[in-house]
Parts: C-alpha cells; structure tokens; sequence
C-alpha cells in the first residue's frame, strides 16, 4: 500500500487509480437497483444491506449482494485494506452526484471501523478534506487538501485521516484549478493528461461512490428474534 500514499494530506489517505476495469464498472453501474434509491435534497443514495439504526446499529439480515462484493473484496484482502476490522466490510453506502450536487463537509464517525474505501464510478470529482481542529501553523494550505478521484478508482481513508478531518464535496459543475499544486493526489492519477488537456479542469458528470465500511456494532435479526445478544 505504501505506494499508494497521498503524500501531502493527512498522513493516511491511499489512491490507487484503474482499482476496477471499465467492464466492471459498466456491470456494476447495471446492476444497482433502480428502486432502492432514498432521494436527498442535493444528491441520491442507497444504504446496502440497510440503514443503521438510531443507535448505529447494523440489523444485518442479509450480507452485501455479490455484485457489490466481487471484485472488490478480494482485492481489499490482497492490499490488506480492511486487516483489523472486526467484521470486515459489511456496509455500503452508495451515493450518486449529478452535476451541481456534493455532500456537505462531515465525518463518517464512530459508527464504523476507521477505514472506508471509496470506489468511483462514472464522473471525476473533488473531494475537499479539511482538519477538524485548527494547526497552530496558521497556514491554511497545510489544513485543506484536495483530492481528485477518478472513475474506477479507490480511495483510502483510515487513521488520522478517517478521525481528525472533514470531508465533502463541492455543489459544481466545474471542478477548476486542478494542477500540481493543488491537488494532493497528482503524482497518483491515472490520467492527468485528461485534465490538462481541458485546462486543469473537470467538467462534472454523474459520478457514482460506493464506499465501503465496517459497521462496528452488528446484531443479526435471528439473534434478536430468540433474546440472544450479541
Ligand atoms: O461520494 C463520496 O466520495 C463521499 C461520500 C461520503 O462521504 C459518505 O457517504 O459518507
Ligand atoms: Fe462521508
């Protein structure tokens, strides 16, 4: 994984562009149910096998269909993504932006293990990270970082990263001034060319992210039914 590092954000955020193949994405897109989306103001979602409960709580009646799984999982194992997660991946939250729409800047929290990984699909889109608690540096650069994800890319977060930052993204059509400078993954796109041949900037499409968590706290329907904690 080490190879994956985004050296300049917060000391534990990983991008690894083409994580899945152009079939795998189209197969996937495909195969999300057309009718289990819960409309948002500024952006769509399915929570897959299903919501948490008011207290976090993952009613895991059915594992994560195979569709969201394969490939996925095997090559979270291979990379060692989700090593030391209790119950490995058995949440999915999958969102859909089209241009225009973003996510407000917030923290995935203590529900889940400290690591989510974040498959792209579709459009390319900037994910702004911002510390939660001010340096004493002072300089704002060392406080933001902008992260460019790729169709059919994995994004990392865990640690540090997953705990002490806030994460969105911006309600635009145009993602602009994307350059070495500022954009924390440069070194690692697939494909900065795209963006320098549209004048550093990305033009918004419909992009899709599954992320992928590990709910900490897990009761299974059946053991509830017959009193039995877990
Ligand atoms: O779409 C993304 O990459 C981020 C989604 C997100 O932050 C979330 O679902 O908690
Ligand atoms: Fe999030």
């Amino acid at each position: 994984m080490d190879k994956h590092l985004i050296q300049s954000a917060p000391s534990s955020m990983y991008y690894i562009p083409d994580f899945i193949s152009a079939e795998e994405e189209a197969s996937i897109i495909d195969k999300i149910p057309s009718n289990r989306w819960i409309t948002l103001s500024h952006r769509r979602l399915q929570a897959v096998p299903a919501r948490l409960t008011a207290t976090n709580t993952l009613l895991a009646a059915t594992p994560l269909p195979e569709w969201l799984l394969r490939p996925m999982t095997d090559r979270f194992r291979d990379l060692g993504i989700f090593e030391g997660a209790p119950h490995g991946v058995n949440h999915c939250l999958i969102n859909e932006y089209l241009p225009g729409q973003g996510i407000m800047p917030h923290e995935d929290g203590g529900a889940y293990h400290p690591v989510v990984a974040t498959v792209s699909l579709g459009g390319t889109i900037v994910l702004d990270v911002t510390a939660k608690s001010p340096s004493n540096a002072g300089d704002a650069s060392l406080m933001r970082w902008r992260i460019l994800q790729e169709p059919r890319s994995l994004l990392v977060t865990t640690a540090a990263a997953y705990t002490e930052t806030l994460h969105g993204i911006a309600e635009v059509h145009k993602d602009v001034d994307l350059r070495p400078e500022t954009v924390a993954n440069w070194d690692l796109l697939g494909d900065r060319e795209a963006i320098n041949a549209k004048g550093n900037m990305n033009e918004r499409t419909t992009r899709i992210s599954l992320t992928y968590r590990n709910v900490l706290k897990v009761s299974s329907l059946g053991n509830k039914l017959f009193g039995r904690t877990k």
